[in-house]
């Protein structure tokens, strides 16, 4: 991200115009010629002979160009299918259910809105349906060029396709099995939680909208790629009326501002001795959106590379959603600090996934009951019994583990698309083959060829690798449960305090340990890295599975007492080849 990060693209992103457009094409043309340069110069050096560990490192990581090997032709070409995409995404509108005069919706925030707040089917189906149509509906053609173009740059670098380049990213060759086997370890659990959610959406919906042994409908979930269901945790929790982990009343009772959002979020990171952002980032960032202006609203955290100037770019709601969002960019801003001394080619993460682990693990932390009443969100008085436990539980459960089989699917369908097994006559019925497979979801209206329903997620759209966040998922779990045994706050053979109430708020000594990994950078392989904050090296789902064991019995238990089977017949593929 450090020697991509500029100022036109800055500028593209934050107020999008065909200006702009053209001067960050020009701006990426001037780098990739820079880029091509360097690598002739690092490639003459026979390197791989070399002895020093850090300097054959160095020479390894600077020895792959990435696109920029195209021809400029191609290059061109290449950048602007994404951009086009990237474009359409963000300035995509929708008429609205209700007044459908009122054709302004845009994804960030009115639609976004609906898709959590709405428990109206009919109206869900619309938004859902209008969105995937004025999004990815209208990217297709991109996509195919972009995935030609992509290609023929990952085989100039001596990689079989792109999905083989990215990979190169985490350094392992047994990485995509270590991959399906975090999955095979985290699937019973997110079979049961799926045949709980349906249950309770049964029983809002009814039993013609949510046949009982069918995957979900896909619009239902609140959210709009069924990505994460914490938006729907007033059906689903299991003991109404007990604490509930939105606070958002409470923030907009208190008149919570984005500005007050960063602040607090920097606070946390300041009281357990990370480091505070500069003067620059308060000036240089975008946390609300712009009026007036089309711009990226897709959030995201900004290193340009000179020790100073670093910046988020989000359009923060004041909500518990986009509190966490905060957090999760704050951490990005944080792993910049730490290895901003570094040599340029060592200012990345660990691996991918640890860049974006670095904000959630803390964010597990301030969401806890304890915290939120420590920062006077939660009543003193709001239970912790068993109870309150499970509403916890599960309320973090419908955003943690639902999202697994998404990310997962985000990116085997462009390995799949990548490696030429899934030609464009079948990508969008590929997409939904998955989508039930793994998330036993299905779209809720038929699909065909015409649609081209991925690019109706930023990711896809931005071309932004994903299988990051699976990682990040898992390993944050570790780094969490770490943080809290050294912070005091567990102890693995005496779980009288349980994990998931564990908050390090404050800990010199967990941030010290937490500040030393990131300060690495990408300088070692992520397993050094990983060793230096858990003490072990490889990605493992146990840290994931304690915190959330309380919640496994339960609802083991509740779907048999409900009788929900678990699990979806497939096969009723509502995609046609050929419409
Ligand atoms: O996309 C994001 C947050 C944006 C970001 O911080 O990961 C952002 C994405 C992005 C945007 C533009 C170009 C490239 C990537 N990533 C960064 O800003 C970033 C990435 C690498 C290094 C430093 C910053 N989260 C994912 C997954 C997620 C994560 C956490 C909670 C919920 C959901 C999503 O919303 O689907
Ligand atoms: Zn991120």
């Amino acid at each position: 991200m450090c020697y991509k990060s500029n100022i036109a693209e800055w500028q593209f992103a934050s107020d999008i115009t065909d200006e702009n457009e053209r001067l960050k094409l020009e701006q990426s043309l001037v780098a990739a010629r820079f880029e091509k340069e360097a690598w002739k110069n690092i490639t003459s050096f026979n390197w791989q002979p070399f002895t020093d560990p850090d300097l054959k490192r160095k020479f390894k990581l600077l020895s792959v160009l990435g696109p920029s090997a195209l021809p400029e032709d191609k290059l061109t070409q290449y950048r602007k299918s994404i951009d086009a995409m990237e474009k359409i995404y963000s300035t995509a509108k929708i008429c609205s259910f209700a007044n459908p005069g009122d054709c302004g919706m845009n994804l960030d925030p009115e639609i976004t809105e609906k898709m959590s707040k709405s428990r109206n089917f009919d109206e869900l189906k619309h938004v859902w349906q209008q969105w995937h149509e004025q999004s990815g509906g209208k990217m297709r053609h991109h996509y195919e060029k972009f995935v030609q173009l992509s290609n023929e740059a990952a085989q100039m670098n001596n990689f079989s396709d792109t999905g083989a380049y990215w990979l190169r990213n985490y350094e392992s060759d047994t990485f995509k099995e270590d991959i399906e086997g975090l999955w095979q370890t985290i699937k019973p659990f997110y079979l049961q939680l799926h045949a709980y959610v349906r249950a309770k959406l049964r029983a809002h919906y009814g039993e013609d909208k949510v046949p009982k042994d069918q995957p979900i409908p896909a619009h239902l979930l609140g959210n709009m790629w069924a990505q994460s269901w914490g938006n729907i945790d007033d059906l689903v929790t299991p003991y109404p009326g007990k604490s509930s982990i939105d606070v958002t009343p409470e923030m907009l009772k208190q008149g919570y501002t984005p500005k007050k959002m960063f602040e607090m979020s920097e606070e946390f990171f300041t009281s357990m001795g990370l480091l505070p952002t500069p003067p620059e980032f308060w000036s240089g960032s975008i946390i609300e959106k712009l009026v007036g202006k089309e711009m990226v609203c897709h959030a995201s955290a900004w290193d340009f590379c000179n020790g100073k100037d670093f910046r988020i770019k989000q359009c923060t709601k004041v909500n518990m959603e986009d509190f966490i969002v905060v957090h999760h960019e704050m951490g990005h801003i944080q792993y910049f600090l730490q290895y901003k001394n570094l040599p340029l080619v060592y200012r990345e993460g660990a691996n991918s996934g640890f860049h974006e682990a670095v904000g959630d693990s803390l964010a597990l932390s301030v969401q806890t009951t304890k915290h939120l009443k420590e920062i006077g969100l939660l009543d003193k008085s709001t239970p912790t019994d068993h109870e309150a436990t499970i509403n916890y539980l599960l309320a973090t459960a419908l955003d943690k583990i639902a999202f697994f089989p998404f990310a997962y699917i985000m990116d085997k369908w462009r390995w799949d698309v990548f490696d030429g097994s899934v030609t464009s006559a079948d990508y969008n019925c590929h997409w939904w083959k998955l989508r039930e497979e793994y998330q036993g979801i299905r779209s809720p209206v038929t699909r065909s060829e015409v649609d081209f329903d991925p690019g109706a997620k930023y990711h896809i759209a931005a071309n932004v690798e994903y299988i990051r966040y699976f990682v990040s998922f898992v390993i944050q779990f570790q780094f969490y449960k770490s943080l809290c045994v050294t912070a005091g706050q567990y102890d693995p053979h005496n779980p009288s305090q349980p994990l998931h109430e564990c908050d390090f708020y404050r800990n010199k000594e967990a941030g010290a340990k937490l500040g030393a990994m990131l300060a690495m950078g990408s300088s070692r392989p992520w397993p050094e890295a990983m060793r230096a904050v858990t003490g072990q090296d490889r990605m493992d789902a146990n840290a994931f599975r304690e915190y959330f064991k309380p919640l496994e019995v339960w609802l083991i238990a509740k779907n048999k007492e409900l009788g929900e089977p678990v699990g979806w017949n497939s096969g009723g593929l509502n995609c046609q080849k050929n419409p």
